[in-house]
């Protein structure tokens, strides 16, 4: 089976190498059609569908088309790290499902509200490169007990299972 995934993030692409261990994984950069930095569930989601169909209509002779969008959004007055995936059939069917999250710190928000991306906050925090590539946000703020490609392989789990239930 032939698998687009919407993204060249390298954290993305081993995720979905890790689900889909035996089948061919195409990296496909496509837009996500949403800002840079979503800032809801709704905004998030739809950007992991937006990846998901535009990298199935523009991989040649691909299977499946599998989506993963990073954003935030506000429960309890508490910015939180939110994450999104969707997963296009051949047949236009979608299923989506979403990551685990945890809440940013209020200087983390200030940021973000200031109009810079969570993935550039991250470095200047971590002191680190391309955080977002790596452990991710969630990576630094769980001390790497969970790394971000451990959370999308829990988000593709479910979009595969989904799947394999209605098929
Ligand atoms: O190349 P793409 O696939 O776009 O990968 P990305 O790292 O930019 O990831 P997203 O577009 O899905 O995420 C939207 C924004 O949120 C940031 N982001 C989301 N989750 C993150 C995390 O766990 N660690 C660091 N940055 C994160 C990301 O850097 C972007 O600024
Ligand atoms: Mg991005």
């Amino acid at each position: 089976m032939k698998i687009a995934v919407g993204s060249t993030n390298p954290a993305k692409i081993a995720a979905v190498q890790d689900v889909f261990f035996s089948d061919s994984v195409v990296a496909n950069n496509v837009p996500s059609l949403v800002n840079n930095q979503p800032f809801s569930d709704a905004e998030t989601r739809q950007g992991a569908i937006n990846r998901a169909s535009e990298c199935m209509k523009t991989t040649s002779s691909a299977d499946v088309g599998i989506g993963l969008e990073g954003g935030v959004m506000t429960v309890g007055g508490v910015l939180h790290l939110c994450n999104w995936g969707a997963l296009v059939t051949a047949e236009h069917t979608v299923f989506t499902a979403s990551g685990a999250r945890i809440p940013l710190p209020e200087h983390i928000k200030n940021e973000l509200t200031a109009g810079r991306e969570l993935g550039d906050v991250m470095d200047s925090y971590a002191q680190r490169q391309n955080v977002r590539h790596e452990e991710g946000a969630i990576g630094i703020f769980t001390n790497e007990h969970m790394e971000r490609k451990d959370m999308f392989v829990h988000v593709i789990r479910l979009l595969n299972g989904q799947w394999d239930y209605w098929k």
